[in-house]
């Protein structure tokens, strides 16, 4: 019997340190694929397509939709993201773990089409740190800043629909919570194969 590839989403509020979690985690966790969204977003600084996005313009989006070519995808603070769907499915087919690292309407779409998924919501310890942090990355102009932040409470009335939730406070510890929960998802009978001696 083969084992199915668990699917990961981990998502909550801009700013919350998702990829900060994510980078952490794959340090400690190699064996899972990251899916690598697209979007419309212009490259920041340093940003790499194929690397951090596939970075298409608005008819190279609209064209993926038309095909079908998206597990979800959503229109986040102003800008197009899209999870492609092939990577996704071809991997869990496999038999790998996928993680995927999305904003809350994705992850609800995921979650209606693969409710077996495990959704992860990263939560900010308060509203202020998470402007700071925000603010301190310095990637993103005032006005990007202030719709990601306007976003932010209805985002947190989602945490509900997830299956855990992880309070990014002391980073390392938000990490580890992570990894537990990763690890405990795939200790779990039904992901895996047992071999009768
Ligand atoms: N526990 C933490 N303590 C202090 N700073 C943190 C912590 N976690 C993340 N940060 C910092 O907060 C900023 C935002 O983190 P990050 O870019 O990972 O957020 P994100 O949720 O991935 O954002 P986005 O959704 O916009 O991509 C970064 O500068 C990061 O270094
Ligand atoms: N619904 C989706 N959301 C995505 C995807 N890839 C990233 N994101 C989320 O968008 C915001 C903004 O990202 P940023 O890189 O501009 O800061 C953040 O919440 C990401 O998690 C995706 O494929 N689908």
């Amino acid at each position: 019997m083969k084992r199915k590839g668990i699917l990961f989403v981990i998502s909550g509020p801009s700013g919350v340190g998702k990829g900060t979690i994510r980078e952490a985690l794959l340090e400690k966790i190699s064996d899972i694929e990251v899916s690598i969204s697209a979007t419309t977003r212009p490259p920041r600084p340093g940003e790499v397509h194929g690397k951090d996005y596939f970075f298409l313009s608005g008819e190279e989006f609209k064209k993926m939709i038309a095909e079908d070519k998206f597990l979800e995808w959503a229109n986040v603070y102003q800008n197009f993201y899209g999870t492609p769907r092939d990577f996704v499915i071809k991997n869990l087919e496999q038999g790998k773990d996928v993680l995927l690292e999305i904003d809350i309407q994705g992850a609800m779409q995921v979650k209606n089409k693969m409710p077996e998924g495990v959704f992860i919501f990263i939560y900010p310890p308060d509203i202020q740190t998470l402007a700071e942090r925000l603010c301190n990355r310095g990637k993103d102009s005032k006005e990007s800043i202030e719709r990601r932040l306007a976003a932010c409470a209805e985002e947190l009335r989602h945490v509900k629909y997830y299956d855990y939730v992880v309070v990014n406070d002391e980073l390392e510890w938000a990490v580890k919570k992570t990894e537990a929960i990763i690890i405990a998802e795939r200790c779990k009978i039904k992901n895996i194969e047992l071999e009768v001696v």
